[in-house]
């Protein structure tokens, strides 16, 4: 387990938050849970059929356990979500209809304030787990967007903050332009800010390109995408357009950009676009046999956050731990 791990947990556990699982029917979700509550990291609810969860044999005592095809909780929560979706013409009966859904039901206990935050995306797609997100919690006050990010911590590696780096967004923005490009790295910068200790951020936005070596749109928006960044934030260690080398290997850095603060150092990597975010996170995980926590949500209204289709037990508690970390902090 990564020191970052480590923190997240320890800081988890000196406030306990509640959060809700809605994939009570996968097996990994049950696992963590049952580490979870073990450990005293988060209280929890979780969702399903309280007769197949008990036949998972595991020790999930101190759970509540919900099941949203049959609580009481579901007229109530229809009636507010159809409150809250009038506008989209959302009626009484369709709001109804979409508590069959653990991931609408989970998402109205947090919005209800029945829970801090969700953990979801063992076994949904990122898109199922962030439509309801998105429309029943909506984007948080002064945010203009959400986006998403991991953090990775990469074992035996001495680059970005001794191997632990932030990655965004790998998850939601499909393809941002400059504008939502330059939101994406103010955001990973302050979520960096929030969650890691010890190391301030310093944030390249990747490209194919670094200082105007390939001349083209991809590259010309990253580089857009930088100099908005600069003018928001002048304070702010952000450089680009970068390679990925001379992002964060100090001499091809010092050979590619020998002009950049940035270069050579930085530990939160801003991708272009969704295919290079959520290509690089994997293979870092894969071949490098990095610890990936994510997709962690920013700029949402309450903590939400997600998960591959691939992850491990493990992987769901450090994701629970963040999002309790997150839930202390709103
Ligand atoms: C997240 C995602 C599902 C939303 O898009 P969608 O399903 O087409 O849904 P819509 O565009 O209708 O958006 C649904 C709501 O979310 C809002 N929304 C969408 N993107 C948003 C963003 N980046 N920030 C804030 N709100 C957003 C919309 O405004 C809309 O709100 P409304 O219904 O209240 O008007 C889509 O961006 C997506 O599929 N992203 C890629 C996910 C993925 O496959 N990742 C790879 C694996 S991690
Ligand atoms: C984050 C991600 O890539 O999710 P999945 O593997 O479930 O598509």
């Amino acid at each position: 387990m990564s020191a970052f791990l480590d923190t997240m947990i320890a800081q988890a556990k000196s406030d306990k938050q509640t959060i809700v699982l809605p994939e009570g029917n996968d097996i990994r979700t049950l696992q963590a849970a049952e580490k979870i509550l073990a450990e005293g990291i988060a209280d929890l609810i979780i969702l399903g059929n309280p007769d197949d969860i008990a036949a998972a044999g595991l020790n999930l005592e101190g759970a509540r356990i919900v099941n949203p095809l049959t609580s009481e909780l579901r007229e109530g929560f229809a009636e507010r979500l159809a409150e809250l979706r009038a506008k989209k013409g959302m009626t009484r009966e369709q709001a109804l209809e979409l508590m069959d859904n653990e991931l609408y039901f989970g998402m109205m206990m947090v919005k209800e304030g029945q829970a801090a935050g969700l953990v979801s995306g063992a076994c949904h797609s990122t898109g199922d787990v962030l439509r309801p997100a998105l429309q029943i919690l909506k984007t948080a006050p002064g945010a203009s967007m959400v986006s998403s990010f991991f953090i990775m911590n990469v074992p035996d590696c001495e680059l970005g903050h001794k191997g632990t780096f932030l990655f965004s967004d790998c998850g939601l923005e499909v393809q941002p332009d400059a504008e939502r490009l330059a939101q994406i790295a103010l955001n990973a910068e302050a979520a960096w800010r929030s969650l890691i200790d010890g190391a301030e951020p310093v944030v390249a936005m990747l490209s194919h390109s670094s200082y105007g070596s390939a001349a083209n749109d991809d590259a010309d928006k990253v580089a857009r995408a930088t100099a908005l960044v600069k003018e928001l934030a002048p304070e702010m260690a952000v450089d680009g357009e970068l390679q990925l080398d001379a992002a964060i290997v100090p001499e091809i850095g010092a050979a590619k950009a020998p002009a950049s603060p940035v270069a050579g150092r930085a530990n939160v990597l801003v991708f272009p676009d969704i295919d290079a975010g959520n290509i690089g996170y994997k293979l870092v995980q894969r071949l490098a046999k990095a610890e990936a926590y994510g997709p962690i949500l920013q700029g949402i209204a309450a903590p939400v956050n997600d998960l591959s289709r691939g992850c491990s037990a493990e992987d769901i508690v450090g994701v629970v731990a963040i999002t309790a970390v997150q839930a202390q902090e709103k």
